[in-house]
């Protein structure tokens, strides 16, 4: 494979490890120390609250596959992925048990104590590892969340030092649940491909082969909620997200109209989200959305998310043969995907997003 197309995300995230100090804030819902403290931030943004009804869009993968309905649903997915970004996909048909494994020993995972966990911490400007989600040079302030990013496919690209081995499970855990996950976005970008109006193979061939990255967040709870954010208000940088609720507490939001708009997870189902990659390789017709986690006051909360990245003969790029079908001009400009990756992550820490310096 060309240097171009197995980017380096090492040197270019900043990830604070969780430290003694960390683990103990963590440990204590009522008191937030002061690198955590952020209530302007959270405030940004009325809530939409409980009295008011509204549906996020819901896919059902069974209705996608079958000949009779899917013309219906395949106009559902692209609505969802045009104008909220989000959907949630219930009858994904990914087996039960994988899931059930992975989000077991994710649980496992976090529920060992720091030491155990440390072995696997964040190194100098790693990418990879256990510690603190991205930390935003501006601002100084941490998230409310423990979380461990890997690098999952293809297999070569792994570092395998940086995969706990507590629980034991947990390594063949991902491995299977890594390769059910390229599997199941394969399938969705089919469809929405026939929605886009172009060949299957025109979308997963950006896909196909590139890397496969995860995150496993744990938000633990925190009685004074208006003043902690879980994840700070962000679009995923890579091509599509798939995101497993292990338990049913909510928490995650996003940005409609500069409203927040709580997620309210469906029990078994998937919550799928447009990354920038994919609004670029759709010329902007498929929308990466900002979201953001803020943690409950009760209950804690863990989540699986996999990030799948894509480009196309090593450029992220309008896909030339959505460009031709619609003879639209190309919004975005073409960019390496090495490129790409050091200046989404370097816009991320900086609070800005990378792919407005694209747009034509
Ligand atoms: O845990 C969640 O609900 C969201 C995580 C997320 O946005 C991310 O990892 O990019
Ligand atoms: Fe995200």
């Amino acid at each position: 494979m060309e240097a171009a197309e197995a980017p380096n995300y090492d040197s270019i995230v900043n990830r604070d490890e969780i430290t003694d100090a960390a683990a103990a804030a963590f440990a204590n819902p009522e008191q937030v120390p002061e690198k955590y403290v952020r209530t302007e931030e959270v405030l940004d943004g009325v809530v939409v609250g409980a009295d008011e009804s509204y549906e996020l869009p819901v896919v059902d993968m069974a209705r996608l596959l079958d000949p009779e309905l899917a013309p219906s649903e395949v106009a559902k997915l692209g609505d969802a992925c045009r104008n909220w970004g989000f959907f949630q996909l219930t009858n994904h048909g990914v087996d039960e048990a994988v899931v059930q494994r992975m989000k077991d020993a994710t649980v496992q995972f976090f529920s060992s104590p720091l030491d155990s966990k440390a072995k696997v911490a964040v190194r100098g400007n790693g990418f990879e590892g256990f510690g603190h989600h991205y930390s935003r040079a501006s601002s100084g302030k941490l998230d409310w969340a423990e979380s461990m990013i890997l690098i999952t496919q293809p297999v070569k690209d792994r570092n395998m030092e940086m995969w706990p081995t507590n629980p034991p499970t947990f390594r063949d855990a991902l491995d299977v649940y890594s390769v059910e996950m390229i599997g199941l976005a394969m399938r969705l970008l089919g469809f929405m491909a026939a929605d886009l109006g172009v060949e299957p193979e025109a979308l997963q061939d950006a896909f196909t082969g590139k890397r496969q990255s995860m995150a496993v967040h744990h938000y633990p709870p925190c009685r004074q909620r208006e003043k902690v954010m879980g994840i700070t208000p962000h679009t995923d940088g890579l091509g599509l997200t798939l995101l497993l609720h292990v338990d049913d507490t909510p928490g995650l939001q996003i940005r409609r109209g500069g409203r927040w708009f709580p997620v309210r997870p469906l029990p078994g189902a998937f919550v799928v989200n447009v990354a920038d990659i994919l609004d670029v390789l759709t010329n902007g017709a498929y929308a990466s959305v900002e979201h953001r986690v803020l943690p409950d006051a009760e209950r804690a909360r863990t989540t699986v998310v996999v990030f799948q990245e894509a480009s196309v003969g090593g450029l992220v790029a309008p896909l030339p043969g959505l460009l031709d079908q619609q003879g639209a001009r190309a919004r975005y400009r073409s960019i390496e995907i090495e490129e790409y990756i050091k200046g989404n992550f370097n816009a991320l820490e900086q609070g800005t997003r990378f792919i407005q310096s694209l747009r034509i």
